[in-house]
């Protein structure tokens, strides 16, 4: 009876504290209970999973240290090695932890009556002593484990909290961690030189996590001079490698560089040549370009500031200043249909009939950028 009555104190404790949250039914709070046991157990004789479970502080359980992100979920960098079981206990227990949501709908539609109960009992009774009342009745009533479960879901019904998205970050020296996430049902999102991100969605409802970069963005530079000549290249390697084409220098716009920026920098790379941006005259969109990633790529127009070419030699065979009209005469330009529309763009542009995207620099509170768009009109309009 004693026992009971400590049992008793402890779920009124529960009930009255709003701080205290619960995995949504009953039994994924026992559950929860008995895996953050068995992780505390393992921390103790591993120095490494001490440094990275921390004990949540709602639940009590031993959770995956975390941080929230701005969409619902939450981010946990493994930064210490672990034995993958530990991991995959520790991993569970989070998972319980944060899937709070998906047990409430299951709990929801499996005891519609009890739910129905506690609705129309429980919840109008505000004052904090006529709950006093009821937990102390219910307990001695059902027995302590029973009022446990209710009030774990009675928690759940008040302050329930469940994530979506969970990502797990795995640098490379921890990637023997994976196939335990795999298990758990984490799949792979994106990967880096230096780290792989694994992402899990919790809610039952389909996920809205976007897919890694969906592109590729490359450029190609028009770069002509006062004599009417253009800054032409004969590539190493590629598609047109061995064909004796002179083209355009282009490349791959690199992780947090502008396009302008990378347009000089390829161009300075692949000829020597330094040149001024101008603006971008138009852009394509292709698909399935670098493996099953799409491709945007954008002409741009740059103003030389030097004219001796110094050719890159791993990648470029030859390049020199071509008169534009031999450019524009070589078959493989005159038969292919983005060339030509490029031909004539450029063509129109040194003949000051076109204009192109000039970038201006706008800010937002959490964003600076660029914003390309025909200043000229826009300006003769204002
Ligand atoms: N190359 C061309 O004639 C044309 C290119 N473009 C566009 O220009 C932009 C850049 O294209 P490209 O210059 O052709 O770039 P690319 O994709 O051929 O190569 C970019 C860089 O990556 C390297 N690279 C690519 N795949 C590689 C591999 N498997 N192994 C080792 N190195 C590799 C290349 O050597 C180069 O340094 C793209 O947006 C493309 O659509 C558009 C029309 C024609």
């Amino acid at each position: 009876m004693s026992c009971r009555l400590a049992k008793s104190y402890g779920f009124i404790r529960l009930l009255m504290n709003p701080r205290l949250r619960f995995p949504a039914d009953g039994f994924s709070a026992f559950r929860s209970c008995s895996t953050a046991t068995r992780i505390r157990s393992m921390s103790a004789s591993s120095s490494s999973t001490n440094l990275m479970a921390g004990e949540d502080a709602n639940s009590g359980v031993t959770v995956l240290p975390a941080v929230e992100d701005k969409y619902g979920g939450v981010m946990t960098e493994i930064s210490h090695p672990m034995d993958p079981s530990a991991f995959s206990a520790l991993l569970q227990s989070s998972l319980s932890t944060w899937t709070t949501q998906r047990h409430r709908k299951s709990f929801e539609w499996q005891s519609v009556d009890v739910t129905l109960f506690l609705k129309a009992i429980v919840f109008p009774m505000r004052a904090r002593e006529t709950m006093c009342y009821f937990a102390t009745t219910l307990t001695i009533a059902l027995g302590p484990e029973v009022t446990c479960m209710i009030a774990a879901c009675l928690q759940t019904f008040l302050y329930t909290q469940g994530k979506k998205g969970v990502w797990i970050k795995l640098p490379r020296q921890l990637i023997g961690l994976a196939e335990a996430a795999v298990k758990e049902g984490f799949w792979f999102h994106h990967a880096e030189k230096d780290y792989l991100m694994l992402v899990y969605w919790i809610p039952i409802e389909g996920d809205t996590i976007p897919s890694n970069a969906s592109h590729r963005v490359g450029i190609g530079a028009f770069v002509i001079n006062h004599n009417k000549e253009v800054l032409v290249v004969q590539e190493k390697t590629g598609r047109f490698q061995g064909q004796g084409i002179w083209k355009f220098p282009t490349g791959v716009v690199n992780e947090g560089e502008y396009i302008h920026d990378g347009s000089v920098r390829e161009v300075k790379e692949e000829t020597g040549v330094d040149t001024e941006f101008v603006q971008v005259l138009a852009f394509r969109q292709t698909h399935k370009a670098f493996f099953e990633k799409s491709d945007l790529f954008f002409v741009c127009m740059l103003k030389p500031l030097s004219l001796e070419i110094n050719a890159q030699e791993t990648e470029i065979e030859a390049a020199q200043w071509m008169p534009w009209e031999e450019y524009t005469k070589q078959p493989f330009v005159q038969n292919h249909e983005l060339l030509r529309y490029m031909t004539a763009i450029c063509s129109a542009k040194a003949n000051g009939d076109y204009e192109g995207f000039t970038p201006l620099r706008v800010s937002a509170p959490d964003q600076q950028g660029n914003l390309y768009f025909n200043t000229r009109d826009l300006h003769s309009r204002h």
